[in-house]
């Protein structure tokens, strides 16, 4: 019987950075998770157990926390391309470096309207997030957030639908659309403003859902997708998460009362789970 090792990779995970960038007249706090993950030939390491080739992964922790000192000046996408390039171009038996960087945002204190200069409020669940994927054939990049809490009180609807032996949910034209939406869209080039087209796409994003008139989470998925795609050269495709977070109407009737739409329970569990990627064809 032959035996050999398939698809392997390894590297450090949850590298947690955090970096003050001092300006003159106020400070930036940037917090990061980076995970790093090299492939290549490392067929040795795993059947023979010699480590010739392997690069420890305590090091690639600490090069990352080394190269945020010059190179995290800016996007997650700038740093994370620094980082790839660094361990291809230092590392002939590496064939792809891959780094993920998630980012949680601190957004300075305002004070009747002036921002404060060193104190921060964070907590939202939102992120944003790259991965960077370098080969000798070069580097792709694709970004996106996730754990972005959307919601919209009208404008949503879900009707028309299979109805069979077991179905009881009834059609409205008026409900609760809420989601925990993950959004990854793929670039063509690493050339270009990632800070101001992350933003753009960002703002389309929240325009699109708020806009819609949904006839459903998956049609909401693609009419986000569509517009991103449709204002921004530079993506080549979407890929959007969307559970359907439920808000189902209390029964008041059997305390007599009617529900004007205005009471529910969100329940966590179960909940709809709604993906779709959307392509230029
Ligand atoms: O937007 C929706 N899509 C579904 O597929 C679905 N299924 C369901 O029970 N509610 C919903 N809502």
């Amino acid at each position: 019987m032959n035996i050999k090792l398939g698809t392997n990779a390894y590297g450090k995970n949850a590298v947690n950075l955090s970096k003050i960038i001092r300006h003159a007249d106020h400070h930036e706090f940037r917090q990061v998770s980076v995970n790093v993950a090299l492939e290549g030939d490392f067929d040795t390491a795993h059947t023979l157990g010699d480590n010739a080739k392997i690069l420890p992964t305590d090091t690639q922790k600490n090069t990352v926390y080394v190269l945020a000192k010059e190179h995290f000046t800016n996007t997650i996408e700038e740093f994370g391309l620094h980082l790839a390039n660094h361990f291809i171009s230092n590392n002939p038996q590496v064939s792809k470096a891959r780094i993920e960087i998630l980012e949680h945002t601190w957004q300075r204190m305002a004070f009747d309207g002036a921002a404060h200069t060193h104190s921060f409020t964070g907590g939202s669940t939102e992120k944003r997030r790259t991965l960077i994927t370098q080969t000798a054939a070069g580097a792709q990049v694709s970004s996106g957030l996730q754990d972005l809490l959307l919601l919209k009180t009208t404008d949503s609807g879900f009707e028309n639908y299979i109805k069979d032996q077991y179905t009881v949910l009834k059609e409205t034209s008026d409900r609760i659309l809420a989601t925990k939406c993950e959004a990854t869209w793929e670039y063509t080039t690493t050339d270009l403003d990632f800070e101001a087209t992350y933003h753009k796409i960002r703002t389309s994003l929240l325009h699109t859902f708020a806009h819609h008139k949904s006839l459903s989470v998956q049609q909401t998925l693609y009419a986000i997708g569509e517009q991103i795609l449709l204002a921004n050269d530079v993506v080549k495709e979407v890929s959007l998460i969307m559970p359907n977070k439920h808000h189902i109407p209390f029964n008041l009737e059997q305390f007599g009362m009617e529900n004007k739409n205005e009471v529910f329970m969100a329940t966590d569990e179960p909940f709809g789970y709604i993906t779709g990627t959307v392509v230029r064809e």
